[in-house]
């Protein structure tokens, strides 16, 4: 007996629009799945077309004037209520349970297409899915006959649940803080798979199975997606084992309900890291599952049933006994490459051949002889139907003799599209075709091929013949998931790498724009000394431009051109004060070397850190020459240019800390030296420009510098009191603290 595989339209939820409709069941009358008010009289019709229903339609993707049918062996539309699909389809294998034979019932679909809604269903009477009510007709079925046998015959029923999640399995009646990372193991036991450690429980009742069931989907895998709010992360297993025992004898008969997780292409879904390892695991699982189908149904003679726990498991068509698929299908167009790929996959399933083997019996007592010979104990292989159509599973059961069957000569599916394909014979006859390199010239050239349709009917069969456009579009789609599945985890690590480098990287940027804006910024401290120092000059004060010459050199510390413009301004200094000391008859104070040393004390250091750095540097020799060049080429303007972009960007990045002048400061700043050179040179016209100083206290410190003078022995130039720090400003009479605050804030260097 084949697999009975029934789709299922689901309606169209809130968020989709009867516009959008694309599948069409029926095979006459087109009936939109769409929820609209029909007349009693309209309901009617339509139920009874729905009996003869069995097709399912829907466009070409790629030439939408084109049409694809899939045929079923029943076919739900919208309409088909939870209570209609259980009488047909589910409600006939009860009976067959409890007669030995074991029961597997599926519903398969991408996600978002009412896998879960159909078995399991809602909370309501109406809503209730296919699991409940198998287990409601199991306990009503055992009290019959229970009771029709005068209590001879008890019936016990237990369950097991489980759920395969990211290829793991997890007992669903146990809480998940039970749950072991690696899961439970599977075995092979007797040439069934079997899951161990898994609990069984005894359930006497349709109320205790219930508030087990719930139970046990709290501890489901399930999380919102974009395609669904409530969707199965896992494949779910509940296994309603059936013992019937009449004196001696007990039959065990198992009925597995399973609602697999959906397929979904993330590139619709915008899953996050977390849901892309789980649904590369479903989509992985559902591959499998594709191919082992694919496998069975072209008679290959391998089947890769274990490359996946949820096909070992399920080891479909493996069973001995009765399997129904429910195909959900969602009818709008958002759907539609994944609709079809659901479709052809169900169309595969069909052609597995499920033999049906009743359960033996076991005997209480001593171990008694086989009642049949051995060879139908042990598992049937699979066979594909090549000449069957799908078979009424009462009329099957009674009729055990498969040649009959295989006798049949229709074909157990048909996939067709009603309008022919145009020829093309010419590709297709070519001997030679290229050697397939990549999945994109694979693609092409299946793409050039006629389907089977198109065929003469007197060509000789070569493999070709199977290639429809459906099957087309079914390999691409395979392939096309096979690939997401391995990018959607290469992806993952590709961008932690990306993440990594970016990090690297950037710190690598920080470190060098650090480097070079400490360079910058030492260069043009430099270059505002350089300024400085040529003011002084031009003003005769040449001490003071000594001094920042002096400030100066640690910046360009082999700039030959500074050190000799020092050594100039030294030796005229020390031959101006021989000249004045032969003139006066005195000899020079050592108050000037003091105050030289003083400021030469002030040099700052940590810049010397930077030039040490940039002469190690290959390029030195460059930074050497450009040195030169500041010195040689810049003009008055120019260095005041520097000083001003210098000033801006002070001004830019000034931060309360300017504001907070420490007194002491060590060594001083630039902005510091320059307060003091200007209060140094006793010139009112230009203190009396410092902030918060006018004419007045420029006055009064002129005067007091000018009274602290004539207490020292000489007061000429060199030796008149220097105020070498903002500590000392700050003690001038009518000057304070918050003064020189003001004052040093005011200076643009
Ligand atoms: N026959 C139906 N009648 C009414 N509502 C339905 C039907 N089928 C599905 N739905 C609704 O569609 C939505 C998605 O259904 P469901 O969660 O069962 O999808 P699913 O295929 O199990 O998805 P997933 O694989 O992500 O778990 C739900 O809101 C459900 O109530």
């Amino acid at each position: 007996m084949s697999v009975r595989v029934v789709a299922r339209v689901r309606p169209l939820l809130k968020s989709e629009r009867e516009l959008d409709v694309i599948l069409r069941t029926g095979s006459s009358t087109q009936v939109m799945p769409g929820k609209c008010d029909k007349s009693s009289e309209e309901k009617g019709a339509l139920a009874a077309l729905r009996d003869r229903d069995t097709l399912v339609r829907i466009p070409n993707p790629k030439n939408e004037s084109e049409e694809y049918s899939f045929q079923f062996n029943a076919v739900y539309d919208a309409e088909a209520s939870q209570q209609e699909l259980f009488d047909a389809e589910v409600a006939p294998t009860v009976k067959h349970l409890f007669n030995g034979f074991d029961v597997t019932l599926f519903a398969y679909g991408v996600t978002g297409t009412g896998k879960t809604h159909t078995m399991r269903g809602g909370k309501s009477l109406a809503d209730r899915g296919a699991i409940p009510r198998l287990l409601s007709s199991i306990y009503r079925r055992s009290r019959k006959m229970e009771k029709d046998s005068d209590g001879e015959t008890s019936v016990n029923v237990s369950l097991s649940y489980y759920e395969i999640y990211n290829d793991k399995v997890f007992d669903l009646f146990e809480p998940p803080e039970k749950r072991t990372l690696a899961g439970l193991p599977l075995r092979d036991n007797g040439g069934k798979t079997v899951v161990v450690g898994l609990t069984e429980r005894p359930c006497h009742s349709l109320k205790e199975f219930e508030s087990l069931y719930d139970q046990a989907n709290t501890n489901r895998s399930t999380s919102a997606t974009k395609l669904n709010a409530h969707s199965s992360r896992s494949h779910a297993i509940l296994c309603v084992r059936v013992a019937v025992s009449t004196g001696d004898k007990t039959r065990i008969s198992t009925a597995s309900a399973i609602d697999l997780a959906g397929s979904e292409d993330n590139r619709r879904t915008d899953n996050d890291k977390e849901r892309m390892v789980e649904s590369a695991s479903i989509n992985k699982s559902l591959f499998v599952l594709a191919q082992c189908v694919e496998a069975i149904s072209k008679k290959h003679s391998r089947i890769p049933y274990r490359e996946s726990k949820m096909t070992r498991i399920l080891s479909l068509g493996q069973n001995n006994g009765l399997t129904v698929m429910i195909l959900n299908l969602a009818p709008v167009r958002s759907y539609h490459l994944d609709t079809i790929s659901s479709l052809n996959f169900a169309n595969r399933t069909k052609k597995i051949e499920v033999r049906e083997v009743e359960n033996e019996p076991m005997f209480k007592g001593p171990p008694r002889p086989a009642a049949r010979p051995s060879m139908t104990t042990l598992r049937q292989p699979l066979r594909p139907l090549t000449a069957s159509v799908n078979v009424n599973l009462t009329a099957a059961a009674k009729d055990k003799d498969t040649t009959k069957t295989l006798e049949k000569p229709t074909k157990a599916f048909h996939v067709y599209s009603d309008k022919s394909h145009p020829r093309i014979t010419v590709q297709f006859k070519k001997p030679d075709a290229p050697k397939r390199t990549s999945l994109s010239s694979d693609i092409s050239r299946l793409s050039t091929k006629p389907t089977r349709l198109t065929q003469p009917a007197h060509q000789p069969q070569n493999h070709y013949d199977d290639i429809s456009a459906a099957k087309i579009e079914e390999m691409v789609e395979k392939k096309v998931e096979e690939i997401l599945a391995v990018r959607a985890v290469s992806e993952q690590s590709r961008q932690t790498q990306v993440r990594e480098l970016n990090k690297q990287v950037q710190r690598r940027l920080e470190l060098l724009e650090q480097r070079i804006e400490g360079t910058e910024d030492a260069r043009a401290e430099g270059l505002s000394y350089l300024l400085m120092a040529k003011q002084h000059q031009a003003r005769g004060e040449d001490s003071f431009a000594l001094r920042m010459y002096q400030l100066a050199l640690p910046y360009f510390p082999n700039n030959e051109k500074l050190s000799k413009k020092i050594a100039t301004l030294k030796e005229r200094m020390q031959g101006k004060s021989r000249q004045d000391a032969d003139t006066t008859g005195t000899i020079t104070l050592p108050g000037a070397k003091r105050d030289l040393g003083s400021m030469l004390s002030i040099k700052k250091q940590p810049a010397k850190t930077n030039l040490k750095r940039l002469a190690e540097d290959s390029d030195a020799d460059y930074e050497e020459q450009q040195e030169e060049e500041a010195l040689e080429q810049f003009s008055d303007e120019d260095l005041q240019e520097i000083a001003r972009s210098r000033r801006k960007k002070r001004t830019r990045t000034k931060t309360p800390i300017d504001d907070d002048v420490d007194v002491n400061e060590q060594p001083p700043s630039p902005r510091t030296v320059h307060l003091l050179s200007i209060i140094n040179s006793r010139d009112i016209s230009q203190i009396k420009l410092l902030k918060g100083v006018g004419a007045k206290k420029a006055e009064a410190i002129v005067d007091c510098l000018c009274e602290m003078d004539q207490h020292t022995a000489n007061p000429d130039d060199e030796a008149r009191v220097h105020i070498s720090s903002l500590a000392e400003l700050s003690k001038l009479k009518g000057v304070g603290l918050k003064s020189v605050q003001s004052m040093r804030n005011g200076v643009l260097v």
